[in-house]
């Protein structure tokens, strides 16, 4: 049995205990913190977890095995640093930081340790749908992919919420799965801002329409809009030489009522990918108990924030930012 601690007991913390806690195998939640510890209270005393109200307790704490680090992206660095200090495995939700300096950081601490401890929690690398699209552009029947046109979209988010966030904590899934899904690699980014909605607030801009293009010469067109008011919609189009691929959204039914047919789009996006997270976690169990480490690596976690700064950088001048992304570490060599 892995015996887990969970740091950041939110939204996302509170569903990777209860999917741990009610729906996995092989692993059993000891302990969990949070700065606001009432909240740890909460979650952690009806399953017997130690509860703590700071992350380095829980990661020296001889009873956890390994750590899932769920709190804002920008506590991420400190609990990652602090599990790679002590030489346990650690799951950390994406982004692994907010700028490619620090996911650097944590890279180098890494490697210095010689030992693969973490994974990233690009979960969408898990999902059917994204994995069928993969096999399908593998398979060589669709020629080369061209563009790609995909649509981020939430209903709304809170007022803490901010224009680099719509990088690095939303488009984020897109920039580390699209370059995945078509083998390929970012060269440079450019955000252009279109007409913004009422929705939003001074310090956000919404919508915002986002290009990357990949050494081939593909593009990627990713369009974030956080206040679009209708549902969780995520979608994405890959225009091939020899055809077009759409990702399938999970199956829904739809129904025809008052003079109108429909197919209902949720609000919820632990619902959208609920099967992913799933995999994702049964997945890194089953490999740390094995003592391996086979998800995204703080290499991918890396790559993903040098691509965010690219497009923070872009939505300031709206102008073309290059990236370099380098040489792959051998450490990170599959
Ligand atoms: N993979 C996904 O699809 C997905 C979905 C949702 C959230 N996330 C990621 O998970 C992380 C958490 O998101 P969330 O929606 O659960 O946020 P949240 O705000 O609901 O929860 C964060 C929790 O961390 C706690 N916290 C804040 N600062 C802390 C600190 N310095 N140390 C310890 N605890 C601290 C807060 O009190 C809160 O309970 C973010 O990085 C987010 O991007 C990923
Ligand atoms: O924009 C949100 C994404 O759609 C979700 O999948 C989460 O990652 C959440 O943290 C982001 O704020």
């Amino acid at each position: 049995m892995l015996r887990i601690g969970v740091v950041g007991c939110g939204a996302i913390g509170r569903e990777h205990i209860d999917r741990i806690t009610n729906k996995l195998s092989g692993g059993k939640v000891v302990a969990v913190s949070d700065v606001f510890v009432e909240g740890a209270h909460k979650v952690g005393d009806p399953i017997g977890a130690t509860v703590y109200n700071n992350s380095a307790d829980l990661v020296n704490d001889p009873d956890v095995d390994a750590i899932i680090c769920t709190t804002p992206g920008f506590a991420h660095k400190e609990t990652v640093m602090q599990a790679i200090e002590i030489g346990k495995p650690v799951f950390c939700e994406k982004p692994l930081t907010t700028t490619a300096e620090d996911s650097m950081d944590i890279v180098e601490a890494e490697i210095a340790g010689g030992k693969h401890l973490i994974q990233v929690g690009f979960m969408r690398r898990y999902d059917k749908g994204y994995r069928q699209v993969k096999e399908m552009l593998e398979s060589g029947e669709f020629g080369a992919p061209l563009y790609l046109k995909c649509t981020h979209w939430n209903p709304e988010v809170g007022t803490n919420y901010d224009t680099p966030m719509a990088v690095y904590d939303t488009a984020i899934h897109e920039i580390d799965v699209l370059h995945w899904l078509v083998g390929d690699e970012y060269e440079s980014a450019q955000i252009m801002m279109p007409r913004q909605t009422k929705h939003t607030h001074p310090d956000l801009k919404d919508p915002q329409l986002m290009f990357l293009k990949c050494r081939s010469g593909l593009i990627a067109m990713v369009e974030v809009f956080v206040n679009c008011r209708f549902g969780y919609d995520i979608n994405c189009q890959i225009v091939c030489e020899e055809g077009v691929i759409d990702l399938p959204s999970p199956a829904v039914p739809t129904y025809r009522k008052s003079g109108g047919l429909t197919t209902p789009i949720g609000h919820d996006w632990k619902k959208r990918f609920i099967e992913a997270y799933d995999t994702e976690i049964q997945e890194w169990i089953n490999s740390t108990r094995k003592g391996e480490m086979n998800g995204p690596s703080a290499w991918d976690g890396f790559v993903a924030n040098l691509t965010a700064d690219a497009l923070v950088a872009s939505q300031q001048t709206g102008e073309v930012v290059p990236i370099d992304i380098g040489v792959v570490p051998e450490f990170y060599k599959k």
